[in-house]
């Protein structure tokens, strides 16, 4: 049977990127959905700015919601200073069976624990399965009828603290009206908004970053 995508973005990783090098990894994939098949990573573009955002906090504990090949997992990870980490959280076991193999050929899986599931299922129980208190950043790319209910969610269970960073992707196309008018009319957060593309494409698309203020 034909392969899927992810299957195919995974075999140029393994074509083109040399283990233990994240960078190598990052730009065979960007390589692979420039010029073979365009893929629902956060991309080159917006990749620059998920980079700066984590390189500026330096974050010890970060949630990503929506793992897909892992692309922005490695880029992120790459950033973490030793003894920090980074769970991630995929829906879909066919992207997972995918993203622990890029991950690990990235060589930075000893910084990230991928979890399969639903966000609604897994943000409760961070704390008692996880042991973790509060997140110091969020990278919301997964469903984007999500993004506010699991902020609702997170901010009920105690997991954002003063100062803690939410970063959300597609906030422009596909798009996430609801949650933005929340993050940015909300006494509780600080946001802006970094203007940029569809990963790949000229289409308008762009990060929104929500410090949430206690
Ligand atoms: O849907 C997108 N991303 C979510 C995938 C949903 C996977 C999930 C992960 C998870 C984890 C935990 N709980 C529940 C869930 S659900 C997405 C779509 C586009 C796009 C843009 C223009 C198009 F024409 C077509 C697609 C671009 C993007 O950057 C995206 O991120
Ligand atoms: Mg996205």
């Amino acid at each position: 049977t034909r392969s899927t995508r992810p299957q195919r973005l995974l075999k140029a990783v393994k074509q083109h990127a040399t283990r233990g090098d994240p960078q190598s990894v990052i730009s065979a994939i960007d390589h692979f959905c420039r010029h073979r098949e365009w893929a629902m990573n956060v991309g080159d573009e917006k990749g620059c700015i998920l980079d700066s955002v984590v390189s500026e906090l330096n974050p010890e504990k970060v949630l990503e919601l929506g793992t897909y090949c892992g692309y922005s997992t490695v880029r992120i990870a790459r950033l973490l200073p030793p003894g920090a980490r980074l769970i991630t959280l995929e829906f879909n076991p066919d992207y997972a069976v995918i993203a622990r193999q890029v991950i690990a050929w990235a060589g930075i899986e000893d910084k990230v624990q991928l979890v399969e599931g639903a966000s609604e299922d897994w943000i409760p129980r961070m704390k008692e399965h996880f042991g973790i208190e509060t997140f110091d950043l969020v990278f919301l790319d997964h469903w984007k009828d999500h993004y506010l209910p699991d902020t609702k969610l997170m901010e009920g269970c105690g997991l954002l603290r003063k100062g803690t960073v939410l970063l959300a992707d597609n906030v422009i196309c596909p798009g996430v009206p609801d949650y933005l008018e929340y993050v940015r009319n909300s006494r509780s957060y600080k946001s802006c908004y970094f203007k940029s593309h569809l990963e790949y494409t000229r289409a308008e698309d762009g990060l929104e970053k929500s410090v949430f203020l206690g």
